[in-house]
């Protein structure tokens, strides 16, 4: 239950809404209960008084009527109003928490993650917990303070009345829910994770479309989402006939209730203990205080999928960082050199380290190359650089300063990176261009796009840098979606430029204009280039040769020749030339 007591928490701001919310809820409870009673006395005293043909008071009953009618409707109006602001600020507010732990975590514990499983828990899982709020807290406190309030009632009448009535809202109160969380518990918590896997499997689905088509896979995928669907569906007709199930025996309750209360009632009408009148406001008194418990069975149903929910969220939440925040703020670095000293490092369950005792010193504005096979630990160099993991050893420093001490985005705001996968969102290219620098002029984004010689294609474009570039960038080739990055690159204006294989998978052509963009971009900054390609090594002063995690190599392009004649081979036969001269 520590997720209760969690949720409780994350719930504080929300308290007084909350106060509000059942305040309105027993008000209304309380109002419909007086108008059926008020309505059942009215009418046997009318009767009685027209039979006995004597006059009565009828404007006080009909002004309690009335007044109960409408208490009832401002009720009912206030209290979905109030509810739903509270609910949809609780969610908003949810949102941005769990946004807030999960933007620490990208990339790397992420990985494990799935883009569609981590939108099923933002969505769904989020959306469940409002189910705590709207259909288990608010009830469930509306519900004992009305059972109280109408069990104080009976028991003005005579304690057996009172008695018989507890009785059954008990049995429809707490033991109907009781039965139906430990009836939905299962299905609750499957629905939760099958949520989050089906969506998984139509993310993957909608964006390998073209593999499945391609190797004729689509109907396995297609019978594998179906089958996780109908798993979701059976277990959601099976909490549907459970709640249908329950509000029955809740009506059956009640009936039992008014039964029994006629048959305690009607002998204390003939001995003269209670007045007829009184025996139809009791019985009509008694059915409509079950409306306190009826919603009961249905919020403890979905108390498993609520709990599961939270169990999901807090698992993302309390994850750590890969690298921990430093406690003080961001050193101020004295320089942007680029210092790697004895660096080893192993991802997490790995059998063998990714990079072992790698050094290497890059001054400002030098450059330098790391070149290496497949697996070489390229990549996961630059990632120790972004501080997207920390070294197991060894140190990195920028401007002489550990980068461990610097907060991530302090560190990141110092570099600019060029990657072979650059991500362009489902937005216009000046919308792609600007976050690298929200605030760059329409005079900026052109110069930065000339140098990238890009410009021109996107002015002949019919809506120039307001033209749409599909999700993933998709309306773009891969090298104008390179050379967007490198425009994204110069607008950010960062000291420290790491280039991960730019030119990869581009013709030669294209590689060679976008080497030339490349090199306005480099000027002034300290470089760092990875590739396995030789492209762009005569614009390095060193260079570093990794294999498998190992330096093999170091020094100015010259070393290259002493690296094993398998890297070379990797590395492309421009270093193979190089090494035969
Ligand atoms: N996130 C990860 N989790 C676990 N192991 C990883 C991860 N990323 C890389 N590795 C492993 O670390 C080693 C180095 O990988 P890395 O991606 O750094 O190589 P690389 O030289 O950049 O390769 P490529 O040129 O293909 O990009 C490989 O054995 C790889 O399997």
């Amino acid at each position: 239950m520590t997720e209760l007591r969690r949720l409780w928490i994350l719930f504080r701001p929300y308290r007084g809404w909350m106060l509000l919310g059942t305040l309105a809820a027993i008000l209304t409870l309380i109002a419909n209960v007086t108008l059926m009673a008020a309505a059942g006395w009215f009418l046997t005293a009318m009767a009685a008084a027209g039979i006995a043909g004597v006059a009565m008071n009828y404007f006080t009953p009909a002004a309690l009527i009335r007044g109960s009618a409408m208490i009832r409707t401002a009720g009912r109006y206030g209290e979905r109003l109030v509810n739903h602001e509270a609910t949809f600020r609780l969610i908003a507010s949810l949102r941005v928490w769990f946004y807030r732990h999960l933007e620490p975590l990208a990339p790397a514990r992420l990985q494990q993650y799935h883009s569609g499983d981590l939108l099923s828990r933002i969505r769904a899982d989020i959306d469940a917990l409002d189910n705590l709020y709207v259909r288990v807290l608010v009830p469930v406190v509306v519900a004992n303070i009305s059972i109280l309030l109408f069990t104080v009632f009976l028991l003005f009448y005579h304690p057996l009345l009172a008695i018989s009535g507890l009785s059954f809202l008990i049995v429809a109160g707490v033991g109907l829910p009781i039965w139906s969380q430990l009836r939905g518990q299962a299905p609750g918590q499957r629905i939760a994770e099958d949520e989050g896997t089906l969506r998984t499997a139509v993310v993957d689905g909608v964006q390998g479309m073209a593999e499945l088509t391609l190797y004729g896979a689509t109907e396995r995928q297609a019978q594998r989402i179906d089958g996780l669907s109908r798993r979701l569906v059976a277990d959601q007709s099976r909490l549907s006939s459970d709640h249908g199930l329950t509000q029955a025996a809740v009506g059956l309750c009640a009936s039992l209730s008014l039964w029994v209360l006629l048959w305690l009632a009607i002998p204390m009408v003939h001995d003269g203990t209670i007045l007829p009148p009184q025996l139809a406001m009791l019985a009509l008194f008694t059915l409509a205080s079950f409306e306190a418990v009826a919603p009961l069975p249905q919020a403890f149903q979905l108390l498993g999928r609520t709990l599961a929910a939270a169990r999901r969220l807090f698992a993302i939440v309390d994850t750590q960082p890969a690298v921990p925040a430093p406690s003080g703020a961001s050193p101020m670095p004295r320089g942007f050199d680029v210092e790697i000293a004895n660096v080893s490092f192993s991802y997490p369950e790995a059998n063998k380290p990714a990079l072992s005792e790698i050094s290497l010193r890059v001054p400002e504005g030098g450059r330098a190359a790391v070149i290496g096979a497949t697996g070489s630990g390229k990549s996961t160099l630059f990632n120790l650089l972004l501080r997207f993991w920390a070294p197991s050893a060894g140190t990195i420093r920028v401007g002489g300063k550990d980068i461990l001490d610097f907060h991530g985005d302090d560190l990141r705001r110092h570099i600019a990176v060029v990657s072979q996968h650059t991500y362009l969102f489902d937005a216009t290219i000046r919308e792609n261009l600007l976050i690298a620098n929200p605030e760059a002029s329409q005079g900026s984004l052109e110069a930065a796009c000339r140098v990238a010689q890009i410009h021109d294609f996107i002015s002949e474009l019919p809506d120039g840098y307001d033209t749409w570039v599909g999700e993933t960038g998709v309306r773009l080739s891969g090298g104008q979606g390179r050379r967007i990055a490198v425009a994204r690159a110069l607008l950010k204006d960062a000291p420290i430029l790491l280039l991960d294989e730019p030119t990869e998978g581009l013709d030669a052509a294209t590689e060679r204009d976008l080497m030339q963009a490349l090199g306005k971009l480099m000027a002034g900054r300290t470089v760092l280039l990875i590739t396995h390609r030789p492209a762009g090594l005569d614009w390095v002063d060193q260079v570093l040769v990794l294999d498998q995690g190992r330096e093999l190599a170091r020094g100015d392009a010259s070393v290259v020749p002493k690296a094993t004649a398998a890297t070379l081979l990797a590395v492309g036969p421009k270093i193979a030339a190089k090494t035969s001269q």
